[in-house]
């Protein structure tokens, strides 16, 4: 039998009497990259904590690469590359020092990754980690999560504090990542990154799973919200009833919908005016869900 890179079974975590997750059931096959995807307070962070035996489970069992956290010692934590949601660093050692320190601890990394991963992120290693802004912490995050090749990455919000560039060459490392072979664990309150680079993903809602999509589904789903300013006042009846858009408004010259899958309808009826303008943008994570699952809960 294939051992699954992270299956959790009957999960529970309580903290006192607040419950973080209900029974959580996840299976992630080695080699995909797994969107984990959720807003805040779904049980994220407390999914990745048990399965990094930074916390321990109330109930239901949690396996690693096979193996049982609380049991896998070092052996297990050295092939896993783990990136904390939070990340406190306030030493006065510098990047290179730091890093440098955590790769002996690791059994070593190949020579020359940590300055092939600091180019390629933008990260002057020269600097002490205290001094550091927020995004190139997190850019320090990264590195270390990445530098010794790890089976398996487990990414607690990888992009926040990145600037879109960044999130770009980081949405490329687990890329190449899964190209090597590597599986992904990835938690975001993106549905779009998430979009770019997993192959499946589980979405969580107050500690339950909501759905688990196939990432190609949810991309020929994918909503955005879209503005389009005309060059003079246009009918809302030119609009209604196209497919793939709904909720549309028109208020004078600007026309406001959200498309679901292909813009092309609303794209040629659009053509059909003088268009000045168009935005289009994600609607935040809540939208999204009322969209696809409202009626679920
Ligand atoms: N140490 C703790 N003590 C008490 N409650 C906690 C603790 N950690 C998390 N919780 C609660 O458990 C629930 C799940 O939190 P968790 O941090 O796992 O969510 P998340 O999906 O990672 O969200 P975020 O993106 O905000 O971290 C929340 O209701 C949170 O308030």
């Amino acid at each position: 039998m294939l051992i699954a890179a992270v299956r959790a079974a009957g999960l529970v975590k309580r903290y006192g009497n607040r419950t973080a997750l209900h029974g959580l059931d996840i299976e992630v096959a080695p080699g995909e990259v797994f969107g984990f995807l959720g807003p805040n307070g779904a049980g994220k962070t407390t999914t990745i904590r048990l399965m990094l035996d930074l916390i321990r489970p109330t109930a239901g069992t949690i396996e690693v690469l096979g193996k049982d956290p609380r049991r896998g010692g070092p052996q297990l934590r050295r092939r896993i590359g783990y990136l904390p949601g939070e990340l406190h660093l306030e030493g006065r050692q510098t990047a290179a020092d730091l890093l440098a320190f955590l790769a002996a601890r690791r059994g070593g990394v190949r020579a020359g990754r940590i300055t092939e991963l600091a180019e390629l992120l933008d990260l002057d290693l020269s600097r002490q980690v205290r001094k550091l802004s927020k995004g190139n912490k997190q850019k320090v995050g990264i590195v270390q999560a990445f530098m010794h090749d790890p089976a398996l990455l487990v990414l607690d919000e990888p992009t926040s504090g990145l600037d879109p560039l960044l999130q770009h060459r980081f949405l490329d490392l687990v890329r190449a990542a899964r190209d090597d072979g590597r599986t992904v664990f990835m938690s975001s309150h993106v549905l779009s990154e998430v979009q770019e680079v997993a192959d499946r993903a589980v979405i969580m809602r107050g500690g339950r799973v909501l759905a688990t999509e196939d990432v190609d589904d949810l991309r020929k789903r994918a909503l955005r919200n879209v503005e389009i300013a005309f060059g003079g006042p246009v009918a809302l009846a030119d609009f209604t009833g196209l497919p793939g858009v709904r909720d549309v408004s028109v208020d004078g010259s600007v026309l406001r919908c959200t498309t679901e899958g292909s813009a092309d309808a609303l794209v040629k009826a659009a053509a059909r005016h003088t268009v000045h303008s168009i935005r289009s943008t994600e609607p935040d994570l809540e939208e999204i869900f009322f969209a696809y699952y409202g009626g679920r809960e």
